[in-house]
């Protein structure tokens, strides 16, 4: 994890030993990006003067509200928003050969395979000249968190959950009105399901390491972006 490493280079030789040359390669382009900070001890807070890589995590079921809130933590404090499921959207797009499975697996509510997903986190984190990321929507399963870990060689400094009950949920998702394939009530069904089959087993994984922060998600926007708000004014050094 960076903030724990004491170096860039002993990070670098431990991900070395486990993992295929050519992702070696790609992680250590990866950590160029933070060459000049990786350095630095760890620090629980995120700081503008010593720029250490600080990374969130943004959970909670479809409709919670995860990307609302992500817009207005991008206003107050400069975080670049990286959400999963709009680079997925972004790929399919952009015609990339693997738009097709992408856009079935959308469609079915299911995960699309983690590698292509933490590859275009992966790509978003080196292009956006940023330290401080809010991911949201990901991980969505166990495979997601060990993939992110092991090509990132990454873990969050935290873990924002959403807590929204799902009646509220499927109100949200079905009046949002973005023109989603997946925002309608046969597909809301199978990705609540996934939710609680995959998705909270991560959250469970992160609260027993002490990382995450509950938001109760019923609420005006505002209401609920006072209880984010306290939790990012705590972490801001
Ligand atoms: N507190 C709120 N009260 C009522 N509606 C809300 C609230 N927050 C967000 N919404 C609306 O609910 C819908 C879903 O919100 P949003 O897109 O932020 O959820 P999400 O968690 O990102 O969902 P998904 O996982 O499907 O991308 C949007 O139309 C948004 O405007
Ligand atoms: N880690 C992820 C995130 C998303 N998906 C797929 O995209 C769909 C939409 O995601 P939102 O976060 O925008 O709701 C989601 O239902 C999945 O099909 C994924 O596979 N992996
Ligand atoms: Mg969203």
């Amino acid at each position: 994890m960076w903030r724990r490493v004491a170096s860039h280079s002993s990070l670098f030789s431990a991900f070395k030993s486990s993992v295929p040359k050519n992702q070696a390669a790609y992680r250590f382009k990866f950590l160029e990006v933070f060459s000049t900070e990786i350095e630095t001890p760890a620090k629980e807070g995120f700081s503008s003067r010593e720029r250490v890589p600080f990374i969130t995590f943004v959970l909670g079921g479809p409709g919670s509200g995860k990307g609302t809130q992500c817009a207005k933590i991008v206003e107050s404090f400069g975080f670049t928003h990286l959400s999963a499921g709009d680079l997925l959207r972004k790929e399919i797009s952009s015609n990339s050969d693997k738009g097709a499975m992408i856009l079935d697996t959308i469609k079915e509510g299911k995960i699309v395979p983690s590698e292509v997903t933490v590859n275009l986190i992966q790509r978003a984190i080196e292009s956006s000249g940023n330290y401080k990321f809010l991911i949201d929507g990901f991980p969505r399963s166990e495979e997601n968190r060990i993939a992110f870990e092991r090509i990132m060689g990454a873990e969050p400094n935290f873990v924002l959950f959403f807590d929204c009950p799902e009646d509220e949920m499927v109100k949200r998702v079905l009046s949002r009105n973005q023109g989603r394939v997946d925002d309608n009530i046969d597909t809301i069904k199978k990705r609540l399901k996934v939710f609680v089959a995959l998705n909270l087993p991560v959250i469970n994984y992160y609260s027993e390491k002490g990382k995450v922060h509950k938001i109760n998600a019923v609420g005006t926007e505002d209401e609920i972006f006072e209880q984010v708000l306290r939790i990012f004014s705590a972490y801001e050094s």
